[in-house]
């Protein structure tokens, strides 16, 4: 059996080259950027008054108590007003262009107006409450290096450079499979012998965070209808996410069925609990590659992010998210299962802790709902202790 370091390994070895594609600027939240962007203009475009009030020629007479009659209004939306007689103001709004010769913006709070006449009230500098042109970003500064997450702040730079489509990593096209005799519909009343099937909507739901939607399957214990209809997802699919029949059970077909579809294993399989009897493989010719869980649903869940989602970023060239966190309790982990426990994360004074939670193994399904994530801890002779820094995938 090999470690998990190894299967872990392996896995990134068969990337799939996804390509990209172009959605719309709203649809490219949370997916992944596939162009780099640059600045159409210089930001500001224009030199931008920042405050209401009025906009003046800058020189000495405007600190000695010159006063200034109003030559009319710029507002934000029209064209650069003109200052026509440098002793004179015009009034100016925030968003505004800042009138030609005019070099200093004083915001109404500061100045007093009577009879179309203004007095300034405070000392002004040349510049002040204006916003150059081309202060921000020049035309043709990168502003976003493709291989970028997309968030909301994502959204509003490629807004102002005017990208209503963007180029982002395409998605792989995922089938999840439940197998198993004793599953039933979530809409359904189970007969006391079976359970409804719960692992494959964990999946697809932890796949849509990643904004990927998938098709899905429910394969009976049954050798035959198995083949079948593994057959055809392989040609339609580049991932299968499976779930159950991998382990020693006379009715796990999947790891056999697999290989008589020519599906080559890589490892089946991991010195890891849970998620022990996980199957690995790719077709050779249609490139599909399979990832067949354990059922046990944390098992499933585990394998999903140790495995899947750092496959994905890998496939899409971009970084892996690793995290780290403190340990909050003294572990003990025997050779040779490296182990991956849920946790509950919590702050104090600044610093983020792990404390595990109270579960019953992996078929204990209501315990992902009580974590956080799993710590990732190696088997080794030495107690890991309080304090101790160690890996951890964050699963919410
Ligand atoms: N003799 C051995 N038995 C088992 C071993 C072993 O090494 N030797 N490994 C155990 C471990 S570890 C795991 S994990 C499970 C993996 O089993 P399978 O992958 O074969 O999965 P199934 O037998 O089909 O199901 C296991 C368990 O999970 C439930 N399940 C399956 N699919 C779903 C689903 N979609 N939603 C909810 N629950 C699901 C299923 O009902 C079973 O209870 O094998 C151990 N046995
Ligand atoms: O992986 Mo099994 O996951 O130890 O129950
Ligand atoms: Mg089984």
């Amino acid at each position: 059996m090999i470690t998990f370091k190894e299967a872990y390994q392996k896995v990134l070895e068969h990337p799939l080259d996804l390509g990209t594609e172009n959605v719309p600027l709203l649809s490219s939240l949370n997916r992944i950027l596939a162009e780099d962007i640059y600045a159409d203009r210089d930001f500001p475009p224009f030199d931008r008054a920042t405050k209401d009030g009025i906009a003046i020629q800058f020189s000495d007479f405007a600190n000695n108590g010159h006063s200034f009659s109003i030559e009319g209004i710029a507002a934000a939306g029209v064209v650069q007003q003109v200052l026509k007689d440098k002793s004179n103001c015009l009034e100016v709004m925030t968003g505004a262009v800042v009138p030609e010769y005019c070099d200093a913006v004083i915001m109404y709070e500061h100045i007093t107006i009577e009879d179309n006449k203004v007095t300034i009230n405070e000392k002004v500098t040349k510049g002040q409450n204006i916003h150059y042109k081309g202060s921000d970003e020049k035309v043709g500064a990168l502003l976003l290096t493709k291989g970028k997450k997309i968030s909301p702040a994502e959204i509003g730079v490629m807004a102002t450079v005017g990208k209503s489509t963007v180029k982002v990593m395409a998605n792989p096209k995922i089938c999840t499979i439940a197998t198993g005799n004793e599953l039933v519909e979530v809409n359904e009343i189970p007969k006391p012998h079976q359970i409804r099937k719960s692992n494959m909507l964990t999946i697809e739901s932890a796949l849509l965070d990643s904004k990927i939607e998938a098709s899905s399957l429910h394969l009976l214990d049954d050798k035959s209808i198995i083949q079948n209809e593994l057959k055809k997802a392989l040609t339609e699919n580049d991932v299968l996410l499976l779930s159950g029949g991998v382990s020693k059970g006379k009715f796990d077909f999947i790891p056999d069925v697999m290989e008589t579809l020519g599906v080559e294993k890589v490892f089946h399989r991991v010195l890891q609990r849970p998620g022990k009897p996980f199957w690995f493989g790719i077709h050779p010719k249609m490139k599909t590659v399979v990832f067949s869980f354990p059922g046990n649903p944390v098992s499933t869940f585990a394998n999903y992010h140790l495995y899947f989602l750092p496959w994905l970023q890998n496939s899409w060239g971009i970084s892996i998210d690793k995290s780290y966190i403190k340990l909050g309790v003294t572990i003990n982990i025997k050779q040779p299962l490296t182990r991956f426990i849920q946790v509950v994360t919590a702050e104090k004074e600044g610093v983020i802790w792990a404390t595990p939670v109270v579960e019953n193994g992996s078929g204990d399904l209501t315990s992902l709902a009580k974590a956080d994530g799993f710590i990732c801890l190696e088997p080794r002779d030495m107690d890991y202790e309080v304090g101790e820094v160690v890996p951890f995938v964050k699963t919410r």
